[in-house]
């Protein structure tokens, strides 16, 4: 009987099944998150290279102890400190661009409905939008180069600071004078804030990225540097070939006609319901009363 007992309580411990908390459940979704997120980030960036540079290393370690190879393991277990570091040091601008990443990401907001009083109507409104499709197509037809970035959440006063304070409406006919060969303001990029041209000659950060392909300058890399620090969407007008291309979120869409451009653009208009807009209308209308 009592063999029967133990076995039968052998046999039931297969089946114990761990009491799961509401806390666990939170844990695995965040982790499952988390570890999606970061296998995102590796093949996105360089650090893909270095993860499967990593896995070969721990293999040929594996390898070392299984075979005993006590050298290869000594010089491992004393270097591993310093790879650390290493790692750190060479993947520094991936992982600065990675906390960045985190820190604009508004988990809360997307997950909550926002709030109608922080909610814009547009951040580029309709004639906006025409006026810099217009200006693109203009410039591209005569291969003026141009290089215009629209703000987003994202602040850009650092950048705005190292060009020339405009603060003007946005028309088609400033930004193709703005661009034009030989005059004072045409070089470096034009930023964009509130359907206004706020500055020009503004110098910004150029990508380190080495998979862009190799005939596009250091405007197309500027206009990629700024989207990964930031989630602006930036106009490329190309000078040697015309060709109009935009930058966001770290990629280059190329080769971009009135249609396309138009669409993008129009991307970075919030989807707001008809009545949610009629309401922020009249909101606005009763401040502008004020
Ligand atoms: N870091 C930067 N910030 C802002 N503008 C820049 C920056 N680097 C270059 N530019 C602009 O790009 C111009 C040089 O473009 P370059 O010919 O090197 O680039 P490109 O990508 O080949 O473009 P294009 O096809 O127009 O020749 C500069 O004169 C300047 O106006």
């Amino acid at each position: 009987m009592k063999k029967l007992l133990t076995a039968l309580s052998v046999y039931f411990d297969w089946f114990y099944i761990p009491k799961i908390h509401v806390t666990d459940i939170i844990e695995i979704i965040i982790l499952s998150y988390v570890i999606y997120h970061v296998m995102i980030w590796f093949k996105k960036t360089r650090a893909w290279t270095l993860f499967k540079g990593i896995v070969v290393l721990f293999i040929f370690v594996g390898l070392a102890t299984l075979f005993r190879l006590n050298t290869i393991l000594w010089i491992f277990r004393n270097t591993i400190s310093v790879g650390i570091i290493a790692v750190i040091i060479l993947f520094q601008p991936e992982l600065r661009r990675a906390l960045e990443e985190l820190g604009r990401k508004k988990i809360f907001t997307d997950v909550l409905a926002r709030d109608d009083k922080n909610l814009h109507l547009e951040r580029v409104n309709n004639h906006t939008i025409d006026e810099l499709v217009a200006a693109s197509i203009d410039m591209g037809k005569v291969k003026t180069g141009a290089l215009i970035v629209i703000e987003q959440d994202v602040a850009l006063g650092e950048y705005e600071n190292t060009g020339i304070l405009i603060d003007a409406a946005l028309t088609r006919q400033l930004l193709i004078n703005i661009f034009e060969h030989n005059t004072p303001l045409h070089d470096g990029a034009v930023i964009i804030r509130d359907n206004r041209v706020l500055a020009a000659t503004c110098y910004l950060p150029l990508t380190d990225r080495i998979d862009l392909n190799k005939a596009l300058g250091t405007r197309h890399r500027a206009a990629v540097g700024i989207s990964e620090v930031s989630d602006s969407m930036t106009i490329v007008v190309s000078e040697e070939t015309g060709e109009i291309s935009i930058a966001y979120g770290g990629t280059l869409y190329r080769n971009l006609d009135a249609i396309e451009l138009r669409k993008k653009l129009t991307s970075l208009q919030p989807v707001i319901p008809e009545h949610r807009r009629a309401r922020l209308r009249k909101g606005g209308k009763k401040n502008g009363k004020k």
